[in-house]
């Protein structure tokens, strides 16, 4: 096997949708056997789209793109698995299973065998598709782009919301896959794919490339990936907006999330400083830390371009994930001795930021603007305002029955220093 010449080169590649949008400029890139590459870079910088293009199921406006397979049967080579896949109804899990198997005409049952084991298909078989969640979907995605053993894979979708004895399984075999001298691409991974598994990262701004270095670069650079993403998102912010002027409104909102990832780098520094540190404590906070990293980002991106329906949900859907990631943190660890920053986090995230965004109208520069939107999707608001409120309550709930526990632990954490900062934070949020 060549792991010297790239499986997939793309020289010259851009993508122009309805000969308008310039999704992808001019890209050139090298792709390597054995490797695991994470696409990152804001929303609509172009990564789904590089995706697709490598994946073989969009084509390129110009350029050209050659690929180093093995196998000579392109759709056996490579695996794709996209967003938002949608299914027919009436179908059962096994039912595609086996339509698909007998598409690519796999004999090798041990390995599908396998493969229904690490994404736990085995449990879901039995199930209608359309009644599977959307976590349980994206993972039966995967387990499908790979059952042609392919030997370039490129996900769309690597869920931080994935149960961590997934996450667990489904990283040994994406690296005893890597080790075979297949390679994997990945969009947007959470954090504990991107800590992991990632070899390196290709940053994707505005359809270009913004940057590319591996992870030993990364780390000699920035000495972590964390650090890594916190400079790179300023400095794209930097190169980006440096002359526009953001809206107060905005700024509040941009800085309080700010202060928050700062608060959680002293704490994530802090643990890491500890000899026996909970290294999966660890790793869900930081992926915290990066989703509220993210969410400030696209806050910042938004104050300073077009406001619509989409980038309203966009930033929803962050808003979202990040009090998932927090409660999923807070419930199964029960880590006591920072409780109270996490749900000072969550409270902003619900209380400000939910509230604002679930609104067709905001605010920018002092002047009220509503959002333009169809019937439909003020239906569709609505049902999401609907959702949100359900969410709230079980939110209240859990913390009434906190409220004892948390009081005695107040007073356990008055002297630490990590809560005085977040205290500052806290005060200015009253402000
Ligand atoms: N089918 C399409 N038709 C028209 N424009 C599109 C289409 N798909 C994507 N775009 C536009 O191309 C640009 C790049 O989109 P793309 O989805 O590749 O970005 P992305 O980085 O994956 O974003 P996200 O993280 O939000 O998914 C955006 O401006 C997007 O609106």
């Amino acid at each position: 096997m060549d792991l010297k010449t790239p499986i997939v080169e793309l020289s010259n590649v851009s993508k122009i949708y309805n000969k308008q949008i310039w999704a992808l400029k001019k890209i050139d890139l090298k792709i390597y056997r054995g490797e695991c590459v994470s696409l990152l870079g804001s929303n609509g910088s172009g990564k789904t789209t590089l995706l697709r293009i490598i994946g073989n199921n969009l084509k390129n406006t110009t350029g050209t793109i050659n690929y180093n397979l093995e196998e000579e049967n392109i759709l056996k080579g490579i695996g794709l698995q996209k967003r938002e896949q949608a299914w027919p109804n009436g179908f059962k899990v096994k039912d595609i299973n086996d339509l698909w198997i007998r598409i690519y005409d796999v004999n090798d049952l041990e390995w599908i065998n396998k493969l229904k084991d690490v994404f736990g298909v085995n449990e879901v078989e039995e199930k209608y598709l359309n009644k599977l969640s959307i976590v349980k979907l994206q993972i039966y995605a995967i387990f499908l782009s790979f059952i042609s053993k392919p030997e370039l894979v490129l996900i769309d979708e690597l869920s931080s919301d994935i149960d961590f004895k997934y996450e667990e399984k489904i990283t040994n075999f994406f690296k005893e896959y890597l080790e075979e001298g297949n390679t994997l691409i990945l969009n947007s991974p959470s954090y504990y794919f991107l800590e992991n598994l990632t070899d390196r990262v290709v940053y994707l701004n505005d359809g270009e490339i913004f940057e590319d270095l591996s992870i030993k670069e990364v780390k000699k650079e920035y000495k972590s990936v964390m650090e890594y993403t916190k400079a790179i998102f300023k400095e794209e912010l930097v190169v980006e907006k440096k002359i526009k002027n953001k809206s107060k409104f905005f700024s509040t909102m941009i800085s309080k999330t700010e202060g928050y990832s700062n608060v959680l780098q002293a704490i994530i520094e802090q643990l890491e400083a500890q000899e026996n540190c909970n290294e999966k404590v660890l790793s869900r906070l930081k992926e915290v830390y990066f989703s509220i990293l993210d969410l400030n980002t696209s806050i910042d991106n938004l104050s300073v371009s077009y406001i619509n329906a989409d980038s309203i949900k966009i930033i929803s859907k962050k808003i979202k994930l990040t009090m998932k990631l927090i409660n999923k943190l807070t419930i199964n660890y029960r880590y006591k001795k920072y409780h109270k920053t996490l749900s000072g986090i969550e409270k902003f995230l619900s209380k400000e930021l939910k509230r604002t965004f679930a609104n067709d109208k905001v605010i920018v520069n002092g002047d009220v603007l509503s959002i333009t939107m169809s019937q439909s999707e003020k239906k569709q608001l609505e049902k999401l305002k609907e959702k949100y409120i359900k969410e709230e309550q079980k939110i209240i709930r859990r913390k009434i029955l906190k409220q004892q526990f948390k009081k005695q632990k107040d007073m356990k954490s008055k002297n630490n220093p990590v809560q005085e900062s977040l205290k500052e934070v806290t005060t200015d949020e009253n402000k």
